[in-house]
């Protein structure tokens, strides 16, 4: 039968949200002018701290107005340096309506890794909270596209940090006749970092039609949920690309959203409590311990509704413990990367459990042989690949790996294995650099761990290659026990070899540690575990 290569092109819906093709900066000044003055917009978890979205508009506004004097102007880049603050976004805000580039950046980064990320964005002006001063203000002095560092926290006003002068004195009475510089959807919004999961992180520039397109298909009742009666949790730091969405979302719709400036397990539950969240977006190590921390049962966190959640591999059980635990409407599974912009699949049917979903608004989708380059058909995994409105126009000052990321069509190369079924909703399976290559067989971390995951005496696992010199590679795991409770390796090793076929079993044996190395989107760092694999015996 001829190779109907069209039919092995996937595409989403056409887009026809109501959603104005406006860049960012506009369509939050809108909506932040147009909210009800006196309700909060944000609550920080930790501190209790809170900001109204009246607080929002004005500072946001008196900030662009400061900016402007100093030049500020489109096609600038304004870094922000912060932990999760409730005026974290007034900097955002100001830098958008200006049309400059916003470019969020770890606080924790070391001084090399902050120095990396500065000097592929080159911004104008840092915002850097209290905390993350002296990350910045050291590396000041050698980077002399910087005009200005400006330091701020949830106490203390936005001040010049060479001047100590409060920065934006004087300009309250501007606020009313200020408008937004007018900017094409094609230019740089964000340059956002991706997570630094398998390497260096990567300045990815994303254009205006990345935030406008997640609120387009989070306004699809059939995705996701745009009310102001929304109480979301933003788990994940403002930083990355699930945190900025989030807050893009929270805003637009005049919602309540509650961030964390440090996560801790207590905190994460109380606030779920307290402020009623019935939302939230996490990633896989958040829905294990959702599904297995006897803490959960100490909180009433029955005003939950939805949890979605992406970012790494995570086994379906999981999802229907999860859901089962809280009594859930929907635990909704998603998918996308820093460099797709937004989700591009998300889960719509309940029935299709352990499926990332169908293609988001006017996405194109195709799974293709990594070395070959050709389409594969329904149920065949290979190379996940996508086209759509938000995909990324490239890695900043690094035309190399940009091209390399895209294909002869066009479409971005994820680097991730997985497949679509005949209906056409997707299938996450790993990411090629993590599957275990042992014999001729290609193993997926995630099935071996959910199967560990089903002792109750296990908190978290995880599993990776080690190096074998008959097989290539075998499945070695690392695992952390619930406190209180015991299981020997013997035991972990026969559970999973009970069931698994022979290429899946624990060869590598099993190394109990006290936790596992996760970067600060909560994503196991692999990497580390396979040093550490290399070098142990059973
Ligand atoms: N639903 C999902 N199931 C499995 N993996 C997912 C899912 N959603 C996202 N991912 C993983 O997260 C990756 C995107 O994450 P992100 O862009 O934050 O950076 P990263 O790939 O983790 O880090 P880096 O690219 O810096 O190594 C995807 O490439 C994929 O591997
Ligand atoms: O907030 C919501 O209602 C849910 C519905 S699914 C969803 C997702 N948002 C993102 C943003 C980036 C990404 O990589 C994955 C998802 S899933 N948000
Ligand atoms: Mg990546």
């Amino acid at each position: 039968m001829a190779d109907k290569s069209c039919d092995k092109i996937l595409k989403g819906r056409k887009g026809n949200s109501g959603i104005p093709e406006l860049p960012v900066g506009q369509l939050l000044f809108q909506a932040l002018k147009n909210a009800p003055k006196h309700s909060i917009a944000q609550v920080n978890g930790n501190t209790g701290a809170t900001i109204t979205f009246e607080q929002f508009y004005k500072e946001s506004v008196k900030l662009a107005i400061a900016l402007k004097k100093i030049g500020v102007q489109k096609g600038d880049v304004v870094s922000i340096v912060s932990e999760n603050l409730i005026n974290y976004w007034i900097p955002v805000l100001a830098s958008a309506y200006l049309g400059a580039t916003v470019n969020p950046l770890n606080p924790i980064y070391s001084e090399g890794e902050m120095r990396r990320a500065l000097d592929q964005s080159r911004p104008t002006v840092i915002f850097c909270s209290e905390n993350a001063k002296d990350a910045v203000v050291g590396l000041y002095e050698q980077l002399i596209y910087v005009k200005r560092v400006i330091t701020f926290s949830e106490t203390t006003p936005f001040t010049d940090s060479k001047t100590s002068l409060q920065f934006f004195n004087g300009v309250e009475n501007d606020i009313d006749s200020f408008v937004p510089t007018k900017v094409s959807m094609d230019d740089t919004a964000f340059i956002l970092c991706s997570s630094g999961t398998t390497g260096f992180p990567k300045g990815v520039m994303l254009t205006h039609r990345s935030p406008r397109h997640y609120l387009a298909c989070m306004s699809d009742p059939l995705f996701g949920t745009m009310s102001k009666d929304c109480v979301r949790l933003i788990c994940l730091p403002l930083y990355h690309l699930i945190g900025c969405m989030q807050q893009v979302l929270s805003l637009y719709c005049q919602s309540l959203s509650v961030v964390l400036s440090k996560f801790k397990p207590d905190v994460f539950l109380r606030c779920i409590q307290e402020y009623r969240v019935n939302r939230m977006l996490v990633v896989p190590t958040l829905c294990i311990f959702l599904s297995n921390s006897p803490l959960v049962d100490k909180y009433d966190i029955s005003s939950l509704e939805e949890i979605s959640w992406g970012g790494a591999s995570m086994c379906k059980d999981i999802e229907a413990i999860v859901k089962k635990r809280l009594n859930l409407k929907q635990v909704r599974q998603a998918y996308g990367t820093t460099e797709v912009g937004s989700a591009c699949t998300i889960q719509v049917d309940l029935n299709k459990s352990g499926s990332a979903g169908c293609l988001c608004y006017d996405f194109m989708g195709k799974v293709c042989d990594p070395e070959k380059d050709t389409l594969l058909g329904p149920g065949k995994v290979g190379e996940l690949r996508f086209k759509g409105p938000s995909v990324m126009k490239g890695y900043i000052r690094n035309p190399e790996a940009t091209a390399e990321s895209f294909d002869a069509d066009g479409f971005l190369k994820t680097g991730d294995a997985g497949y679509y079924d005949e209906d056409g909703y997707f299938y996450i399976v790993d990411r090629f650099k993590e599957l275990i290559k042992y014999k001729a067989f290609q193993v997926p971390p995630a099935e071996i761990e959910a199967i560990l995951l089903t002792h109750p005496a296990v908190k978290e696992a995880a599993v990776v290659p080690k190096p074998d010199e008959r097989a290539g590679e075998v499945p070695i795991a690392f695992v952390v026990k619930q406190d209180g409770k015991n299981v020997t390796e013997k035991e972990l090793v026969d559970l999973v070899a009970e069931k698994v076929s022979i290429q899946k079993r624990l060869y590598g044996g099993v190394i109990f540690t006290s936790e596992l190395p996760k970067n600060n989107t909560g994503k196991i760092l692999r990497r580390n575990l396979k040093e550490i694999a290399k070098t142990y015996s059973i």
